[in-house]
């Protein structure tokens, strides 16, 4: 299964194709702009997002509820667009266009390099496809991942655990259930689970944004009821963690992602780390403890599989940083006119919808079907397969 996208975020559209998909999933359009929704909220959000209003549009692969097993072409209007449609035409008449040519480089964003790599003078052409309105196309493939997950039983939760310097415990998954974290995260103004966290977390966004800085944060991705053996330890690229960290730090503004206890595990000891094996009548194998966040060897082991990322922050500032026009080569303080100044809670939806497609995909290599019914006899008896193994 793979998907591409294509757009600018002041073009016309998002694009998205995906190809792949077993026929007869069941498909709900609502539950994809429910989640397009979810990742335009947030505290800290700009006033792009008060213009948008994302709906996916469904071009091919699904019919009455359901995928064919054709491919599945989907699109999201941007609305931002009747307001640029001279400045971001495809013809050749340039005369307007070139006056407002784009020569002063953003720190922290792919301009420069996207610039002389590409070579273009107009940055316009690197910045509206670095810019992550992309991730709304990714927010709605990983909705359609999401859905076929649900079909075998799998479940993806998503929460924020630090904006700026309030960070949140570690959660303790046998007290809470993954409703019960999207029930909570969803009631969020940050999407974080401690209602005292939150309201530090907000203060700090504010403060922020009043100084015209800006803020990242550490979100925690959770997926349940996971079947062992997704993944492989044969080769480097059928790691399931490895590519689930890869997908979260593709993510814009992602600087890094930790499985389970991740980075803390380089302080503790092997007995603090590893989690003992246990077996019962009822559950088959387990563990007491799931401190390497349901990996061992690149593959599921059956326990939730748990990844966080860091994303820095965001790199437009109200309080200008210093760079350099390509032109003049003249220093210059970089002014701007709207930006997010703190988008960690819609990035942790992004974040779910990526590991929910990398989850999908790994479970149709190890249990190759075309159409769903296969898909969840494979997903079932493994689970069977597990207890009395
Ligand atoms: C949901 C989301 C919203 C973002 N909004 C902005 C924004 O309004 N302004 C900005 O400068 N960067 C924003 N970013 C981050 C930039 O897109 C990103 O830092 C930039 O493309 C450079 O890529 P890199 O940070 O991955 O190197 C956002 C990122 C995400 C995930
Ligand atoms: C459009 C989205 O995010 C955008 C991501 C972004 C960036 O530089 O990454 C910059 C801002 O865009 P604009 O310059 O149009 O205000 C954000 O609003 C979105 O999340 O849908």
């Amino acid at each position: 299964m793979r998907y591409l996208t294509a757009g600018e975020s002041h073009g016309p559209q998002l694009t998205m194709i995906i190809e792949g998909l077993p026929s007869r999933v069941p498909f709900s359009k609502e539950k994809v702009d429910e989640e397009l929704l979810r990742r335009q909220k947030g505290h800290g959000r700009g006033r792009r997002m008060q213009i948008e209003s994302d709906e996916v549009q469904i071009l091919s692969g699904i019919r009455f509820g359901m995928t064919t097993g054709a491919p599945v072409a989907l699109a999201i209007e941007n609305k931002d667009w009747a307001k640029w449609t001279e400045i971001m035409s495809p013809k050749p008449e340039q005369d307007e266009a070139d006056k407002r040519r784009v020569s002063r480089p953003r720190p922290g964003h792919a301009d420069l390099n996207g610039a002389i790599k590409y070579g273009h003078r107009d940055m316009r052409d690197v910045l509206e496809r670095s810019s992550a309105r992309e991730t709304a196309a990714r927010v709605a493939v990983g909705a359609v991942a999401k859905q076929l997950l649900e079909y075998c039983g799998i479940k993806v939760a998503g929460h924020v655990v630090r904006i700026g310097s309030v960070g949140t415990e570690r959660l303790d998954l046998s007290r809470l259930t993954l409703d019960e974290i999207r029930e909570k995260s969803e009631a969020s103004l940050v999407r974080c689970l401690d209602p005292e966290a939150e309201q530090a977390m907000i203060r700090e966004i504010d403060a922020a944004k009043a100084e015209g800085d800006s803020l990242g944060g550490v979100v925690e991705v959770i997926v349940e009821n996971v079947p062992v053996g997704l993944g492989s330890y044969v080769h480097y690229d059928r790691k399931l963690d490895a590519r689930i960290t890869q997908a979260i730090v593709s993510i814009n503004a992602f600087k890094g992602a930790e499985v389970g206890i991740g980075f803390e595990a380089g302080e503790r000891k092997g007995s603090a780390v590893h989690d003992e094996i246990l077996w019962s009548e009822e559950q088959g194998y387990y563990r007491k403890t799931n401190r390497l966040g349901g990996f061992e060897g690149g593959m599921t082991n059956g326990e939730p599989i748990v990844v966080r990322g860091v994303m820095k922050p965001i790199p437009t500032l109200y309080k200008p940083l210093q760079s350099v026009d390509i032109d003049s080569k003249e220093p210059f303080a970089a002014s701007i006119e709207r930006s997010d100044n703190c988008a960690v809670p819609a990035a942790s939806v992004v974040a779910e919808s990526v590991v929910a497609w990398e989850v999908a995909k790994a479970l149709l290599e190890t249990f190759t079907s075309d159409k769903a019914e296969d898909l969840l006899r494979e997903v079932e008896r493994r689970h069977q397969e597990v207890k009395g193994f």
